[in-house]
């Protein structure tokens, strides 16, 4: 009877135990569920938004430098984004050269155009026409000689030495509408100069002149072989230097001045007042160009003589395309892209919302 107990006792015990390590599985199985996995679960989380934020500031960096900005001029949040003791040379992208800040060594390289230091005959012609011209007698000259004598013994100088290698300026993208401006890299001292207007003498021979954005009029002089008035431009739409990148502005920080040079007028920009960097340089293009900012159309005054040329058919062309819209759905065909100070401003924002996110 007693062996018949123990052996009741035994498998009452037997059928106990698999009960036990039953719950204790329960037990572990729901720590492992409570502990294990939210830890995992948050670690994989916050790897994940590391992850993400890089990517984002990659992908600012991208834009920054899409703008213009270098990319070690994003502010630094982490000690990972601390400023580089260098400055990276830029990596050209193709492409993606909109709002580049190019130096005067890479207008050749960018823009169609060779960049030259001092003005120069277009051609044979011309140099064959100017062979008789004397400086002295030019009308320009007998009606402000002193004026002018004076700009050649202040400017002469400047003239001979060029504005080779000059880092001063940087061209960039304004927008359509504008096209691309200079911008001072440096700070600029009022009546300091700024350079010499290069570009090919050329002469307008009854002929229109297909691109005339790019034309500065110098001086009117009699046509060698008919003796008719033929005005002399310096013409800087295929060769020239970064002052063919100058903008007009009703009220701007530089002005024009004739220098008198080795018997042909030279023209040269002289800062008006000082001019802080990265703002734009700009100079009058005479009283009768106003600009057409957006859809604010100033009207053009009923005003001529030689400052009208740069209010051409070609600006008019441009105006026609930039509000052209497609008949059937009425929308801009060419819809406004922001411009450099638009952008700058989209940048601020952006980077106002990752601070916020964060906090
Ligand atoms: C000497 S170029 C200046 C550089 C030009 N923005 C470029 O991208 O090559 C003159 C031309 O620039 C444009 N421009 C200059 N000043 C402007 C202004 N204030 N508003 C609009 N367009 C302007 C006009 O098309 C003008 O014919």
């Amino acid at each position: 009877m007693a062996e018949v107990k123990k052996d009741q006792n035994k498998k009452k015990q037997t059928t106990k135990e698999p009960k036990k390590t039953q719950s204790n599985l329960g037990t572990k199985i729901l720590l492992f569920t409570l502990l294990v996995i939210p830890s995992l679960a948050l670690l994989f989380g916050i790897f994940r938004q590391a992850e993400l934020n890089k990517k984002l500031w990659n992908e600012l960096e991208d834009k920054y430098f899409e703008l213009g900005f270098d990319k070690h001029e994003t502010p630094a949040t982490t000690n990972e984004r601390e400023a580089p003791k260098e400055a990276p040379k830029q990596n050209i992208i193709p492409g993606n050269n909109r709002f580049r800040k190019f130096r005067q060594d890479e207008i050749s390289k960018y823009f169609t155009v060779d960049l030259i230091h001092s003005i120069e005959p277009e051609n044979y012609f011309l140099k064959r026409a100017l062979k008789d011209y004397d400086i002295n007698d030019d009308e320009k000259m007998r009606e402000h000689p002193e004026e002018y004598k004076v700009n050649e013994v202040m400017y002469g100088k400047y003239i001979d030495q060029g504005f080779k290698d000059d880092d001063r300026f940087y061209i960039q993208f304004i927008d359509q509408h504008k096209g691309y401006g200079l911008f001072a890299f440096k700070e600029i001292k009022q009546n300091d100069v700024i350079g010499v207007y290069t570009g090919l003498i050329s002469m307008e021979l009854g002929k229109k002149i297909f691109d005339p954005r790019y034309l500065y009029h110098i001086t009117s002089i009699k046509h060698p072989h008919t003796g008719a008035k033929a005005d002399l431009y310096i013409d800087a739409r295929a060769a020239g230097n970064q002052l063919r990148f100058v903008n007009h502005d009703d009220n701007p920080n530089c002005e024009a001045l004739y220098v008198p040079h080795n018997n042909m007028w030279n023209v040269i920009f002289v800062a008006k007042r000082d001019i802080a960097i990265n703002e734009e340089i700009t100079i009058s293009y005479g009283k009768s160009y106003k600009s057409v900012r957006g859809k604010e159309i100033v009207e053009k005054e009923e005003e001529s003589g030689p400052d009208d040329y740069m209010d051409t058919e070609w600006d008019k062309k441009r105006k026609e395309e930039r509000e052209a819209r497609d008949p059937n759905t009425g929308k801009l065909l060419h819809p406004h892209l922001p411009n450099k100070y638009e952008l700058e401003d989209q940048r601020r924002k952006i980077l106002q919302r990752i601070r916020n996110r964060g906090k």
